[in-house]
């Protein structure tokens, strides 16, 4: 571990955001206050405002009702210094499905609007896509921060070791430098760096925050943009996610994204991600703005 103010299990990270306080409920609706840990930069991360307002929103179910679906948008950026309030609206609980809006407001102003739909319900047609085959093992990768731990950079730091996630490429990384090749696609292995004891609502929260790191990096490699590029704007518009299966947020986890289409500064990415072992366990949607100025 290098010296930095970061904690020596990132996992910690997660842990501690996604422990919400609760301010008022009743049969309609339920309120809550989240924080943003420490960070150099100034801008919340979409994934984790995300992760926050789906546990808020689980909080108002039974637990015997899983999520397995969820829309949002990213209408203003969060301000890290500040508490994210965030208010449930029961919508409605049927005899299998439950529906909860989210939003999450800072200074008086939305900056999250949050659907999502909850479950009880198992049997009829099953199939699912097969998890593309020839993928290094994630043991046989690198960790991120051996990557860019040594970089004395804030944004490296923060890369190598403020992530609660330990994701693994399988393809070069372009953080730096471009990849050596334009693909369509982007996979990386992930999984939290210590075990997590979490329900299966709170783990599909923490799987909402891991999908919203790599995914855009689907359409910036075909255009060989780094992360590192100065002058780009970058920021996650919305964000899709269909929960198919149950997982452990500490086993490896394959996130296959590809890139469809960008156009008129906007990248749409879709991604599938899979269990080791093979199984479909969620599929993700997202948008994200992506100007850059060679592109003007
Ligand atoms: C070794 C080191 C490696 C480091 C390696 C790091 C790797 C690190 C990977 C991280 C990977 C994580 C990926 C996270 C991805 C999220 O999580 S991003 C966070 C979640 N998303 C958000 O916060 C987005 C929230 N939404 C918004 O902020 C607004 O909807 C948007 C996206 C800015 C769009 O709104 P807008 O209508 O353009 O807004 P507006 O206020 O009019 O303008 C905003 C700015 O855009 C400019 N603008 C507006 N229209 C235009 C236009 N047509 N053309 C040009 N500029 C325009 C405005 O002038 C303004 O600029 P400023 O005055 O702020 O300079």
């Amino acid at each position: 571990m290098a010296n930095t103010p970061y904690p020596d299990d990132p996992t910690d990270i997660l842990r501690d955001v996604l422990k919400l306080e609760r301010v008022d409920a009743d049969e309609h609706a339920s309120t809550f206050v989240g924080h943003t840990p420490p960070q150099t930069g100034g801008r919340v991360f979409g994934g984790q405002v995300m992760a926050q307002s789906l546990v808020a929103a689980s909080h108002s179910v039974d637990a015997d009702r899983f999520l397995h679906s969820m829309h949002c948008y990213f209408i203003r950026p969060g301000d890290a210094t500040q508490p994210l309030h965030i208010t449930v609206d029961h919508h409605r609980d049927g005899r299998s499905f439950s529906v909860r809006h989210v939003e999450v407001t800072q200074h008086d102003k939305v900056i999250l609007s949050l659907t999502c739909s909850f479950q009880t319900e198992s049997g009829g047609v099953e199939h699912h896509e097969p998890m593309p085959e020839g993928i290094p093992h994630p043991d046989r990768l690198p960790p991120i921060s051996a990557l860019v731990g040594m970089i004395d950079d804030p944004a490296a730091q923060e890369l190598a070791y403020n992530r609660p996630f330990d994701i693994r490429y399988a393809y070069e990384p372009m953080f730096l430098r471009p990849a050596a090749e334009k693909v369509n696609r982007n996979i990386v292995w992930m999984k939290t760096f210590t075990p997590v004891n979490v329900s299966p609502n709170v783990a599909a929260a923490g799987l909402a925050y891991a999908s919203d790191y790599t995914i855009l990096e689907s359409v910036l490699r075909n255009h060989g943009v780094t992360w590192s590029q100065p002058d780009k704007s970058v920021a996650s518009l919305d964000h899709a996610m269909w929960f198919h299966r149950p997982f452990n947020l500490d086993d490896w986890l394959l996130f296959v994204q590809e890139s469809p289409s960008a156009q008129s500064a906007r990248g749409l990415g879709i991604g599938h991600i899979y269990t080791i072992d093979g199984d479909l366990v969620a599929t993700v949607a997202q948008e994200g703005m992506i100007r850059l100025p060679q592109y003007d």
